[in-house]
């Protein structure tokens, strides 16, 4: 037996074409991105992968790509659950702010160690900042004490990884092809943890924007094949060089 997974960073936001930091800012889609959600659909149906329940975020970047990228595959019916726990990573002081500037501002070690390293995060974000969600009703349910302020990586798996095991992993013991529709920094959360990256290398790992990773998973829920699977390697190789230059000139 073995479970089919597909994860989907959406695609191209307003901010990622800005160069802005994001993390749990709502932003939208811009049209590159929904071309690319069209497109990730279009993979799903040519090569047969059909989910059969879809895992979001609780930002409409993610919510979007899955609804575009579904539809195109005739898929938009399927159940979907949502959840706080698959957010992108907060990014505390930085939301808002310009990646490039940021690096100039505090030089290229200090920027690397806040975007990519495991376990620094960015400087927490004041409630009152106007990229603040501390209000914001949709996240009502965590605890006001537990309200992220900012993350590193290693927090987002700590919170992400409950969901994991309580709601996802359930449906694919019952045999659903799954899709999680997410972000760049929770999506890498979960490849370190089923492809057993250590806490350096996962510093290297870039998810692209907009184009499915297949996993196949055996009876312990490791990948059959280390990584994945991009349904189009060669999109995905020019994406993941892009996202890792962010941020330079
Ligand atoms: O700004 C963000 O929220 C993330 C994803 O777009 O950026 P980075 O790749 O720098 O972690």
């Amino acid at each position: 037996m073995t479970y089919k997974l597909i994860l989907l960073r959406h695609g191209e936001s307003e901010w990622n074409a800005k160069n802005l930091f994001t993390g749990w800012v709502d932003v939208e889609l811009n049209e590159k991105g929904r071309g690319e959600a069209v497109r990730g659909g279009e993979l799903l149906k040519e090569q047969n992968l059909l989910p059969d329940v879809v895992h979001t975020s609780l930002l409409r970047r993610a919510i979007n790509t899955a609804n575009i990228a579904l539809d195109r595959a005739d898929r938009h019916w399927i159940p979907v659950h949502r959840s706080w726990r698959l957010n992108e990573r907060h990014y505390g002081k930085l939301q808002g702010l310009n990646k490039t500037e940021i690096r100039d501002q505090f030089g290229e070690e200090q920027f690397m160690q806040w975007r990519r390293s495991y376990d620094v995060p960015p400087p927490p974000i004041d409630v009152d900042n106007e990229f603040s969600q501390h209000n914001d009703p949709r996240y009502a349910d965590i605890p006001e004490d537990q309200r992220p302020r900012t993350e590193c990586l290693k927090d987002v798996v700590a919170r992400m990884l409950p969901y994991w095991e309580s709601d996802i992993k359930p449906d694919l013991e019952a045999g659903k092809t799954v899709l999680i529709a997410a972000h760049g920094n929770s999506l890498r959360a979960l490849v370190k943890h089923l492809d057993g990256i250590s806490d350096d290398d996962i510093s290297g790992l870039n998810i692209p924007t907009g184009i499915p990773l297949y996993y196949e998973l055996d009876d312990d829920f490791r990948p059959v094949t280390a990584g994945g699977r991009y349904l189009d390697p060669e999109a995905a190789a020019v994406s993941i060089q892009a996202v890792a230059n962010q941020g330079k000139k």
